[in-house]
């Protein structure tokens, strides 16, 4: 009876933008065949995010069929996470946690009603698990939460550096103009390259990553055939893993976030249909109080009713321990009389229920950083984005979405900010430029109707006889090929 089941590990890594996907592709696994028996080991965080303790929280509150989640101990011994190698202090934290996965594991497979283990199932940050996984005779599989064409950089860049020394290709990717990648068809800016993957710690970490996912079976990408058809194939010319798109991937029950989350729906419930901007910026965005400012006065300016999910930074003393959390009072950094001014047109909130919002009638433009959740939710519910990246994948989901896709317009597409570049320049976006970009948003019919079919394309996609349907299909196929 027990061999009737093909279990997966699944090793997801404590983010929000990560987990929540990789959470959301177990459960598309476990709908689409009940021969499939989930378990996703939890690696607690080395920081503190309020939102992502409120989504772990809710993981063991909300049982779902066939899948399990176990949290794996806090460990105080773990390596700290280092701000001058953020990356391979990060790797370093999830690998130490291998002793765990590694006893979970082995005690499970010892007990009678655990089925037939036929893979590991991790994250890029988590892609030392292969060797565990190895051990016990089990392929890996890796979910990628971000773009086929941001995967396809990476792989890129590690090609170049098996062929040129490493130091050549941080230099190449820092040098002024544009660069060709194989998995873009237009040339990419090297000012949209992402600037952690311009230091050793950003280079190493990449190049021990991809060549530990070129030890997986395959690679599941968030994403779909019709939104990134250059990029998907560019891939079938070389000698990666096969890469299987299997999104959008979305988590449509959104991030619970504070009690009041409520209210802002009811606001919205009374604004007219397409009229209200939307301003967030993920799990981590956040700004210093002089960009803040500046958003506000380009807000005021644009006349456009608006949601803005504004968070606070972290302190400097508490850098990657902390992460942006929600203002206790945000007219301390906001002009004078900016919220009585806005009062009737205009509501600044915290931690925002992104998903609800996107789904309203009411919201006609998303101002976002460009995480690749966001830009899925954004074209799932067809809700045009005007592009304002922070950090890592950012600028070049920018690049995709405005210039190769034409799927959304741009406020600025090369934006890194201080808090977590704090070396870097101090770059201001300014109210002119913001009021201009919102303006353009929220009345460019041509990138709305686009937005609009690519909307159609991706719930397509993931139904019966779409792309991304099939793409899981084969896959659950793999897994349950060895029990009878
Ligand atoms: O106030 C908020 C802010 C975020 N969200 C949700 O949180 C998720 C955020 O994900 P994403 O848009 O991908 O942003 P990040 O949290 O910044 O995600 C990280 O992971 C992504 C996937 O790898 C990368 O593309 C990003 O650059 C990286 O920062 C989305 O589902 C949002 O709906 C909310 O519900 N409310």
């Amino acid at each position: 009876m027990a061999n009737k089941v093909a279990e997966l590990i699944f090793i997801p890594i404590p983010g929000v933008g990560h987990i929540m996907s990789t959470i959301g592709m177990a459960k598309v696994l476990v709908n689409r065949d009940q021969r499939l028996s989930i378990t996703v080991l939890i690696i607690s965080p080395p920081f503190t995010s309020l939102a992502l303790a409120t989504y772990i929280d809710s993981l063991a509150k909300n049982a779902i069929e066939r899948i399990r989640f176990i949290e794996l101990p806090h460990d105080e011994s773990a390596p700290k996470l280092n701000p001058k190698a953020p990356f391979t202090s990060f790797r370093e934290y999830v690998d130490s946690h291998s002793k765990y996965v590694r006893n979970i594991v082995a005690d499970m497979k010892n007990q009678p009603h655990f089925g037939h283990l036929v893979g590991f199932v991790v994250d890029i940050l988590s892609s030392t698990m292969i060797d565990v996984a190895n051990e016990f005779n089990v392929p890996t599989y890796v979910f990628f939460t971000s773009n086929a064409a941001f995967l396809g950089f990476k792989v890129y860049m590690e090609t170049l550096c098996a062929d040129q020394n490493q130091d050549y290709v941080i230099e190449l990717s820092k040098a002024e103009g544009e660069i060709l990648l194989p998995s873009f068809v237009k040339p990419v800016p090297t000012k949209v390259l992402p600037q952690v993957y311009q230091t050793e710690d950003g280079m190493d970490f990449l190049m021990y990553s991809i060549r530990k996912m070129r030890e997986a079976k395959a690679i599941l990408v968030n994403t779909f055939l019709e939104l990134e058809t250059h990029a998907i194939k560019s891939f079938s010319k070389t000698n990666f893993p096969p890469v299987y798109p299997v999104g959008p991937i979305l988590n449509l029950d959104g991030v619970a976030g504070k009690s009041d989350d409520k209210d802002v729906i009811t606001w919205l419930d009374d604004q007219p249909p397409s009229s209200v901007v939307f301003l967030c910026f993920g799990s981590i965005g956040c700004f210093e109080e002089v960009q803040v400012k500046e958003i506000a006065y380009g807000l005021e300016r644009s006349g456009y009713r608006f949601v803005w999910s504004l968070r606070r930074p972290p302190l400097a003393t508490q850098s990657f321990k902390v992460l942006p959390d929600d203002f206790a009072d945000p007219g301390a950094v906001l002009p004078d009389g900016f919220l009585e001014r806005t009062k009737g047109i205009g509501k600044v909130i915290g931690w925002a229920p992104q998903v609800a919002m996107l789904d309203h009638p009411a919201v006609g433009g998303f101002v976002s950083h460009c995480g690749w959740n966001s830009m899925l939710e954004s074209l799932w519910f067809g809700v045009p984005v005007a592009t304002w990246p922070i950090y890592t994948d950012q600028q070049m989901n920018a690049f995709e979405m405005v210039v190769e896709l034409g799927l959304a317009v741009e406020i600025k597409m090369d934006y890194q900010n201080n808090v977590f570049n704090p070396e870097g320049d101090m770059v201001i976006i300014t109210a002119e430029e913001i009021e201009r970009g919102i303006r353009h948003l929220m009345v460019d019919d041509e990138v709305r109707t686009k937005v609009k079919e690519m909307s159609r394309l991706s719930r397509a996609s993931v139904t019966k006889g779409g792309s991304s349907y099939a793409s899981v299909g084969c896959l659950v196929q793999d897994f349950t090929s060895n029990i009878t």
